[in-house]
């Protein structure tokens, strides 16, 4: 019980900034409820009309974006069109404007991030969320609502077994220790100890050696097939966008101007040059 205390000490004195409670329980909110979107699809994510700015400078200008429940959307554009504050905005870290988001059916435009994280929002950010002086296993138990830190390990080996066997040799390797690859799985691996239904990753191949990229791609892709897991993923390496996204926004001044199947992000010259060529 020390242990597990200390371990939230030391979050909280990196200031790290953890949404909602990792404690694998499953995320609240009522998973049945929303409307349809064409071919039946229950609709997971319904932004509409979405405004930001940072102090007073508007960053977002009306986004509108709609999410099934288990697709997953890619978020593509040049440097600095917004769609961090866009990842920011939607998890709450970046206080809305204007517009409205609902999830799951529910509007949590006013919902704090921790309240979002909770209904089962989960975000993994450009930058490392590892403490690098606690073990991979500790990392997991980081927030993970129990007294007991047998019941914490237990939940946490859970995941592992289930979901990132290759984790198992690393648990006692503390963050420092760890290549970039290794860090997003553990970053990863805490999430889904919540049980999100929708997973922003914002960058996620950042800091992510070559040689990883192609199995921490294929571990999205199996985490969003078994899980049913939404996805919205904001990445400049328009490969593993077009591999694991179904279809493919693009963001220009703070608004979302197309919206084109996956496989297009990769053949359509014109759409390149116009929205994404430097
Ligand atoms: N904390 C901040 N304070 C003030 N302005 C900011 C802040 N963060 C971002 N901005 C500005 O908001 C605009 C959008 O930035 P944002 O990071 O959302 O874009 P982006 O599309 O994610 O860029 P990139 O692809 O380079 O990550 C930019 O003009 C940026 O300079």
């Amino acid at each position: 019980m020390r242990r597990k205390s200390g371990v939230r000490r030391h979050a909280a004195r990196r200031g790290l900034s953890l949404l909602g409670g990792f404690d694998g329980r499953p995320a609240r909110g009522p998973a049945g409820a929303g409307h349809l979107l064409g071919e039946g699809r229950l609709v997971s994510l319904d932004v509409t009309g979405l405004r930001a700015a940072h102090d007073i400078t508007p960053v977002l200008h009306g986004v509108d974006l709609h999410l099934a429940g288990g697709e997953a959307i890619g978020l593509v554009g040049r440097n600095g069109v917004g769609k961090t504050s866009f990842a920011n905005t939607l998890t709450g870290l970046l206080r809305t404007t204007g517009g409205r988001i609902d999830f799951l059916g529910e509007d949590i435009t006013g919902l704090s991030a921790t309240k979002r994280g909770r209904r089962g929002i989960a975000y993994i950010g450009q930058d490392s969320a590892v403490f690098p002086t606690l073990t991979v296993l500790e990392n997991l138990m980081v927030g993970i609502s129990t007294w007991r830190r047998s019941e914490a390990e237990q939940k946490a080996l859970a995941v592992v077994d289930e979901l990132f066997p290759a984790l198992r040799q690393r648990l006692t390797h503390a963050g420092f220790e760890l290549s970039g690859g290794q860090r997003r799985l553990v970053e990863l691996a805490r999430v889904m100890l919540r049980r999100p239904k929708l997973l922003v990753l914002d960058e996620p191949t950042e800091g992510v050696q070559p040689s990883f990229v192609q199995d921490l791609l294929d571990r999205l892709i199996q985490l969003k097939h078994d899980s049913g897991l939404s996805v919205i993923v904001i990445e400049h390496r328009l490969d593993f966008v077009a591999a694991l996204a179904d279809t493919v926004s693009v963001m220009v001044k703070g608004q979302i101007v197309t919206t084109v199947p996956a496989d297009q992000l990769l053949t359509d010259d014109e759409l390149h040059r116009r929205y994404l060529a430097v």
